[in-house]
């Protein structure tokens, strides 16, 4: 070991593969567990047609086939030898299954194999404990998001809405240093974001996603269909509270007869609800509400997003940050706390009884 104090900060690489399941996304950050010290060199791995095939095939399962696994271990090894001077990986793996309710949680991919490829240790399995402990197992980036309202120098409660496959919103109060205190956040999934209509553009048009919402951006959205999506009992339940990926895959049903610009505008549109729907759940107005994740560069979503909340909205680079690769960041921020034997959840984020830390650490052999 070196002379470095325990708590000094370190270089690690964060890997996200998310529920788009368009790549991996890798980034360095500079953290003690606690600040955010630096941000560093970033990187995307895409997963090919016939890759994000294979995923699709085993969404919903509770054991990854050896090819996919092999798969998702070899991408990340790729990404993250584009990258130089970290010395911790941490590793959030390809959730395949997601039922908090049955206390279970399923992120593909072996850490332990990782640590040996790449000769670094690896932070993996962050959402196990949690869901055993009775937590929702995510949403794991709020954590996260106190440190970056602390970083950016917010001087009173602001929010972060993720727009993945699924989103995610975090209310955090920066004048709270502890981001375990049940008052410095409150955190939980929204609802569907990208992915129905991602789901209905492969399907309908064979394209991967509604390029910066210009189909929606034509049709006009059916209400009634959003009025009805927003019965589903996801919205009554109060948070915390968590998505699979195809919770919402239903919906796509309730477009079937809509052309294709409607039927894209009304998905949309569902998405940019339940965000409105969420953000009422805030303990007081946020300053702003900044947006990472894809769907921020769908200017049709962004725009129905910013018409029904009360407060501005802007993407998170407005304060400096980069939106595609925040959550590959968080993972390598949770990293650090994990080693640290820092709390990476609390009752306020993932409803779990008690602020505790998850994740599971792999060495490679000397
Ligand atoms: N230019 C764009 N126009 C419209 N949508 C876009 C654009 N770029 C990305 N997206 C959307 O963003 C998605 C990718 O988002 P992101 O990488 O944040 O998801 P993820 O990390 O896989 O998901 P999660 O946060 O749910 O785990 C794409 O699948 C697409 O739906
Ligand atoms: C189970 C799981 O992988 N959930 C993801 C997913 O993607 C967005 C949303 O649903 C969020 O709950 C979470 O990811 C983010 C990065 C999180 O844990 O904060």
């Amino acid at each position: 070991m070196s002379g470095k104090s325990k708590t000094a900060p370190i270089w690690v690489a964060g890997c996200m593969s998310g529920t788009s399941l368009d790549g991996v996304d890798v980034a360095l950050l500079k953290t003690d567990g606690v600040s955010v010290c630096g941000f560093g060199d970033s990187a995307f791995r895409a997963y090919s047609e016939a890759e994000q095939a294979m995923f699709r095939a085993e969404l919903g399962t509770w054991q990854a086939s050896e090819a996919l696994t092999e798969l998702i271990e070899t991408a990340h090894a790729e990404a993250l030898s584009e990258l130089d001077g970290f010395e911790l990986i941490g590793f959030h793996g390809q959730t395949l299954a997601h039922a908090p309710h049955e206390r279970r949680t399923y992120q593909a991919g072996d850490g332990a194999v990782l640590a040996e490829v790449t000769s670094v240790p690896v932070v993996w399995d962050f959402r196990s404990t949690d869901v055993e402990m009775g937590g929702q197992g995510a949403p794991l980036a709020p954590f996260y998001h106190h440190a970056l309202a602390r970083y950016i120098g917010a001087a009173g409660p602001v929010a972060f809405l993720n727009l993945g496959g699924v989103g995610n919103l975090t209310w955090v109060d920066p004048r709270v240093a502890d981001p375990a205190a049940p008052d410095a956040l409150l955190a939980f999934d929204t609802g569907p974001a990208n992915a129905p209509v991602n789901d209905l553009t492969r399907a309908r048009r064979g394209e991967s996603y509604d390029r910066d919402g210009a189909l929606a951006a034509a049709g006009q959205p059916d209400m009634e269909v959003v009025a009805k999506g927003l019965e589903h009992s996801f919205f009554y339940k109060m948070p915390p509270k968590s998505l699979d990926r195809n919770d919402f895959h239903d919906v796509l049903d309730a477009v079937s007869d809509l052309s294709d610009a409607d039927a894209a505008a009304t998905l949309t549109a569902f998405a940019a609800a339940s965000v409105a729907r969420a953000m009422e759940h805030c303990p007081t107005a946020p300053v702003a509400l900044y947006v990472t994740g894809g769907g921020r560069h769908n200017a049709t979503l962004m725009a129905m997003i910013a018409a029904g909340v009360d407060c501005p909205v802007a993407p998170v680079e407005e304060v400096g940050l980069d939106g595609d690769m925040l959550e590959a960041q968080a993972f390598a921020y949770l990293a650090v706390r994990v080693l640290r034997g820092l709390p990476t959840s609390s009752p306020s984020t993932t409803g779990v009884r008690a602020a505790i830390g998850g994740g599971r650490v792999s060495r490679p052999a000397a």
